[in-house]
């Protein structure tokens, strides 16, 4: 696709990551594990994710948002909230990229706040250069520099989310 400038992880790479990721959750926990998809970009990670995980466990969404195009507004609105309870329980959050890192600290308290067990992350990429606030992510698939990617559930103005693959969007699509 033209709009794309390079592909940098494939959909067999990111299956793989899923194995490995899932492998590692489900050493870590015994009981029952409650896994929270932000939406939307956070779909076809998530989906991928659970069918590696051999841990009895229950799914639920959450949708926020910060972003306008390519800018985040600092600012995180709950737009739809969990159906479940996470009082007691272990949460796993399951998101498609950590940027400035304002959605997952946040995220994070609301739902220690309510009374969560635990609270771990788990996101397919992550941009370390970006982070505005510390966010502690136990499991993270890649590390990416700062460049904006779409594809694999990320998108550009709701675009590109069904690519099978993550790439680097050119910039003279948004500039
Ligand atoms: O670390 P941050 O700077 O907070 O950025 C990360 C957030 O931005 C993206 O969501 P977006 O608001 O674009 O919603 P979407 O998943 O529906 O595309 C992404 O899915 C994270 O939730
Ligand atoms: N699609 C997309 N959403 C983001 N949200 C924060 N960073 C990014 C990015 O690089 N791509």
């Amino acid at each position: 696709m033209k709009e794309i400038e390079s592909i940098l992880y494939t959909e067999e790479v990111i299956k793989e990551k899923c194995y490995e990721l899932g492998k590692k959750i489900s050493e870590d926990y015994s009981g029952e594990l409650l896994v929270v998809g932000i939406l939307k970009g956070a779909v076809p990670f998530m989906a991928e994710l659970i069918k590696r995980i051999d841990l009895p466990i229950i799914i639920d969404f959450m949708d926020v948002s910060s972003y306008e195009g390519t800018t985040t507004s600092g600012e995180v609105r709950i737009l739809k909230d969990l159906e479940f309870r996470v009082e007691g329980r272990d949460v796993l959050i399951v998101e498609d990229i950590i940027d400035t890192g304002l959605t997952l600290s946040y995220l994070t308290e609301v739902i220690k706040k309510r009374g969560a067990k635990s609270v771990e992350i788990c996101s397919m990429l992550t941009k370390p250069k970006r982070r505005k606030v510390y966010v502690n992510a136990k499991y993270v698939g890649f590390e990416i520099d700062d460049k904006f990617v779409v594809g694999y559930g990320m998108d550009y103005n709701e675009k590109y989310r069904n690519l099978p693959y993550v790439g680097i969007l050119s910039e003279s699509v948004y500039k």
